[in-house]
């Protein structure tokens, strides 16, 4: 039993610091938004997030972040990717050293092209912490929130930090594995919402299960791709941050990106879905990120590619379908095993 602090009260954040209180840890959750704390004090309620969801009494909606990170042992980030810089460098002095940093976000920044956990080391590397870990997985809060089990990874380079991770949100109804393949997993994490993006814009545009499929394991194939170049280890897009995420994010009713994916598909533009959502779509910002990438480090990434063009340059998605199924004649699987060997021939 430990103090933790789990910063952003979306649904995501709400529902870790559900599994945590659940396991008996004194839990602070703490919100930039006074109104969303004082809300939540008075019904009990996530109502803009979780609506149907009973908080438990014990857990400490905060404000303050003094308060929500003093005497914790862990902290859990679970802001949009784009707040990440922000709130590091809103909680900078209040981290004390030998902290475990997680968190639970899936996201690529344009421009740097950082991971999450390259832009918290970037901005907290005036304090000495135990590792920082990635908590990624098929796993939606919707689903969390009502204790149905869930499979995710605890990823990080420092194994005492994974296991860490595990041992503080593992139970009866949420299960953590660990793993050493902090690139991989994040990786996977963040991509796959590229792909849920598709598989809305393709059942937008009413297309079946093969298109569907196909977009998933063609996806996969290019999520593995560009994460094994960028030294990611491959077996990890068989896990359950590689094609766990991917198949859940991309079939889910729960999943915001397949829900913006699907308004695209049915012809709105980039204005109109993110104020139809009115929640995060970390794939819009991390497709952008991901096509600079590609573009950069030369690796080919056709769907990607496509999605940019229907989000970004209004290009019309079923053109866009058409493109990709009148691309050359290729073969299926050898590119990832040409970029291993090109990894380990020197
Ligand atoms: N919702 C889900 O089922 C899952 C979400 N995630 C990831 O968790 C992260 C957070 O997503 P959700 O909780 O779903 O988003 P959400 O849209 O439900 O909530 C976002 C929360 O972040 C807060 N926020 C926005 N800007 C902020 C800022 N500048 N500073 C501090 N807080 C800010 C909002 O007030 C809100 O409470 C994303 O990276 C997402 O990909 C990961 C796994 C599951
Ligand atoms: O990452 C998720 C489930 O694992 C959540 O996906 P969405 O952000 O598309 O809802």
């Amino acid at each position: 039993m430990g103090n933790v602090a789990v910063l952003g009260a979306g649904s995501w954040g709400t529902a870790l610091a559900m599994v945590l209180c659940d396991n008996h840890h004194q839990v602070h959750l703490w919100t930039h938004n006074e109104s969303q704390k004082e809300i939540m004090q008075t019904t009990g309620k996530n109502e803009k997030y979780l609506p149907e969801i009973q908080l438990p009494e014990n857990l400490n909606i905060v404000t303050d972040l003094n308060h929500a990170i003093e005497n914790v042992e862990a902290v859990v980030f679970v802001v949009p990717t784009k707040a990440i810089r922000e709130t590091c460098k809103k909680v900078l002095p209040y981290i004390k050293n030998n902290m475990v940093l997680i968190h639970g976000s899936k996201g690529i920044e344009p421009h740097s092209h950082y991971r999450i956990s390259e832009m918290m080391a970037e901005e907290l590397e005036q304090v000495t912490y135990k590792g920082i870990v990635a908590l990624s997985g098929p796993s939606h809060a919707e689903e969390v929130s009502l204790k149905h089990p869930t499979t995710v990874t605890a990823a990080s380079d420092n194994e005492f930090a994974a296991q860490f991770t595990q041992d503080l949100f593992m139970n009866e109804y949420f299960r953590v594995y660990t793993s050493k393949d902090l690139v991989g997993v994040e990786l996977g994490g963040s991509l796959k919402n590229i792909i849920a993006l598709g598989a809305g814009i393709s059942d937008g545009l009413g297309y079946g299960d093969n298109a569907k499929a196909a977009l998933i394991t063609r996806g996969l194939a290019e999520i593995s791709r560009l994460a094994t170049k960028l030294g990611a280890n491959p077996l990890t897009f068989i896990g359950l941050s590689g094609v766990g995420d991917l198949i859940v994010t991309c079939t889910s009713i729960h999943s915001r990106n397949w829900r913006a994916g699907n308004l695209f598909g049915k012809g709105h533009k980039l204005d109109e879905v993110l104020a139809q959502m009115g929640m995060t779509v970390e794939g819009v910002r991390t497709t952008e990120a991901v096509n600079q990438l590609s573009k950069k480090l030369d690796v080919e990434m056709p769907i990607t590619r496509g999605i940019y063009d229907v989000i970004f340059n209004e290009k019309s998605p079923k053109d866009v379908v058409d493109n990709l199924m009148n691309r050359d004649r290729t073969t299926e699987i050898e590119d990832i095993a040409s970029i291993l060997a090109d990894r380990y021939s020197d």
